[in-house]
């Protein structure tokens, strides 16, 4: 079995947990048996605005580790010009596999993530981070609890980018997943990167949570779904559910306008969270 040394420190690799153009995901155990992942990032090819970009993600990740326990742990890194290795807490499995998997979800465990999913994005949201990427893949399940584990702020340093331009920046790879089209804010409403592109995120990851498929899902044709996210005269449904409070925050999530949409800071009042069954 391969080793991986990070700070003079011995990890020997279990398995590859995943991949993405130059950076792969470990699982690791130290010495003493205990498990990690280290996220390696190959700088060879990377150009000096990426190299930065992964500088400035570890720096903010290495910062909100006392704010809040929904951040994904990092306890070291090691950068050198030709590569990064991030030594960080491992979780079970990803909130996308899960979802894939789950048929059901059990009410108050959907109540408990979105808590979990909202203390994150309100934490790096009050350091003036705005992932403007959140999908289910993004965040981990660590023993009963949801982490994020990026904010969005480091390059994809993908092969053949197929990206779609939004609001004048480069955005998704569509040929990732076309679901990050789904996740991503209708983007016909110009302006600045807002945290409100967050909440139709999370309302978005809600919405599957709660009806097993995300609002546009049935729209096969990528050009045609897009049309829609940003089309104010098509009504997203909402399927009638005995939970009222979480229909009402899935409608105040999924509003087009993100100045009618409801911010993290009214969700985290919202009468859905208060953790009766
Ligand atoms: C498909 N199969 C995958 C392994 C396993 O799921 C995960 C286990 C651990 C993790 C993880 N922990 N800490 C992590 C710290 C950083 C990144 C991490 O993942 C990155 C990327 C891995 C692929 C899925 C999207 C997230 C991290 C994540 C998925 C079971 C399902």
């Amino acid at each position: 079995n391969d080793c991986i040394t990070i700070k003079g420190r011995q990890f020997f690799i279990l398995k590859m947990i995943g991949r993405g153009g130059s950076s792969k995901v470990y699982q690791v155990l130290d010495h003493k048996k205990q498990m990690f992942a280290v996220k390696y990032v190959d700088l060879e090819e990377a150009d000096a605005q990426t190299i930065e970009s992964y500088k400035n993600e570890i720096e903010h990740l290495n910062h909100l580790q006392q704010y809040s326990d929904q951040i994904i742990k990092l306890y070291d890194y090691e950068i050198t010009n030709s590569y990064i290795y991030m030594l960080m807490e491992c979780g079970n499995l990803d909130l996308n596999t899960w979802l894939r998997n789950r048929k059901t979800v059990n009410p108050l465990e959907r109540k408990y993530y979105w808590k979990n999913m909202l203390e994150a994005v309100h934490i790096i949201h009050k350091h003036g981070i705005v992932h403007s990427d959140l999908k289910p893949a993004n965040f981990v399940i660590v023993n009963a609890s949801l982490k994020l584990i990026d904010f969005g702020i480091a390059n994809r340093i993908q092969p053949d980018v197929t990206s779609i331009m939004k609001d004048s920046q480069v955005s998704h790879t569509f040929n990732e997943c076309p679901e990050p089209l789904v996740y991503s804010r209708p983007s016909s409403y110009r302006g600045s990167i807002s945290p409100k592109g967050d909440v139709w995120s999370l309302g978005c990851i809600l919405y599957c949570l709660t009806y097993g498929k995300t609002p546009f899902q049935t729209i096969t044709n990528q050009i045609t779904k897009l049309h829609t996210i940003i089309d104010p005269a098509h009504k997203i449904e909402f399927p009638e559910i005995s939970e009222k409070d979480l229909l009402d925050v899935l409608q105040r999530c999924l509003v087009r306008n993100p100045r009618e949409r409801i911010s993290i800071a009214e969700l985290l009042e919202h009468p859905y969270l208060q953790l009766k069954p």
